[in-house]
């Protein structure tokens, strides 16, 4: 399923990779481009969209969850894997939603670039390749959905970008690898398991997911936007807070006042990226719900699930904090 970005991206320069194009070659090009994909397994090549990942809709990621579920999952499922190319700035909030809504242990794998196609030594025709070899591979069942760029595996719900240009950019800073790629061939580290804090949700159901809106935290900041974002259709909120607990704000009164909004979950992610929101002791003491483990554009596409399976706050807050609170406390 091919849905755009830079391993899809053609400039004029073989030196330009800045100023390219992202998503303007088609799935067919990319698969040809790679004639060893035909050593390794049979291809259907689909178009589900050919933009730059940051215009990758809530639409878009839910017919990618759909299809992949109806392919691998449904009773006569018509396919052994899914590979999703896909732009790599928005990458992981596809993944995660995709870890997070695939009904069955087969193996999904989302796969980028940094460099376009027509780069001086692009990186997309091998990251396709290792892409393909670690979906049609044994040794991947059973680890959920997996992103592969740079010969190395990392699990959707920990990997992140964290480099804005560098080939090396995805990671899970502290969990780790899974697994690596040696002349295209996918190794692991450790037999399959899934990460501690994933649950999954079926959203066969589901026909649109609601608004939810990321607050980014700094020095003075008012938050005064809310209003509006409610008012136009906003079903929820993420603060990206500056520390583990709390949005900065110009008063401190702001930050109540947004917690106090009524029937509106506010869930407290860090704009650090990496570490724990970790919940109170007492459920029904906290203001806000924290996110746990989650960064804020995964928390954004949890909070999104929860609302769209009808969660009400007691729910939307178990699913954030209870696997956390259940050994903190
Ligand atoms: N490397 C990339 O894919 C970046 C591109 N802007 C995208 O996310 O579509």
């Amino acid at each position: 399923m091919a849905t755009g970005g830079t391993i899809a991206g053609s400039s004029a320069s073989a030196t330009d990779s800045t100023n390219y194009r992202a998503g303007s070659i088609g799935v067919a090009a990319l698969v040809d481009a790679v004639p060893q994909l035909l050593n390794v397994s049979n291809i259907d090549g689909m178009q589900v969209s050919n933009v730059d990942s940051g215009s990758i809709t809530d639409d878009i990621v839910l017919l990618i969850s759909k299809l992949a579920n109806k392919a691998l999952c449904g009773s006569d499922p018509e396919y052994d894997a899914v590979v999703v190319t896909h732009g790599t700035d928005t990458l992981e909030e596809t993944a995660y939603t995709l870890d997070a809504t695939l009904m069955c242990d087969k193996t999904v794998v989302v796969v980028g670039a940094m460099r376009p196609a027509t780069a001086i030594s692009a990186d997309g025709p091998s990251n396709l390749l290792e892409a393909v070899t670690t979906a049609v591979s044994p040794a991947s069942h059973g680890r959920g959905v997996l992103v592969v760029l740079n010969d190395r595996i990392c699990q959707a719900l920990y990997c992140a970008k964290t480099n804005a240009n560098a080939l090396d950019t995805f990671k899970a800073y502290e969990q780790g690898f899974v697994g690596g790629l040696l002349s295209t061939k996918p190794f692991f580290y450790y037999p399959p398991s899934q990460p501690t804090f994933k649950t999954v949700y079926d959203l066969s159901n589901v026909t649109s997911l609601p608004r939810v809106d990321v607050l980014y935290s700094h020095q003075m900041a008012t938050f005064d936007g809310v209003n509006a974002s409610v008012a136009n259709g906003a079903k929820g909120f993420i603060g990206a807070g500056a520390s583990h607990v709390k949005l900065s704000s110009s008063s401190s009164s702001a930050d109540v006042e947004l917690y106090a909004f009524d029937g509106i979950p506010v869930v407290a992610s860090t704009k650090i990226n990496n570490g724990v929101v970790a919940p109170d002791e007492d459920p029904a003491a906290g203001s806000y719900i924290s996110s746990a483990l989650l960064n804020p554009v995964k928390s954004r596409r949890l909070l999104q699930i929860l609302l769209a399976l009808g969660k009400n706050a007691t729910e939307i807050r178990e699913a954030f904090e209870e696997p956390m609170r259940s050994f903190l406390y």
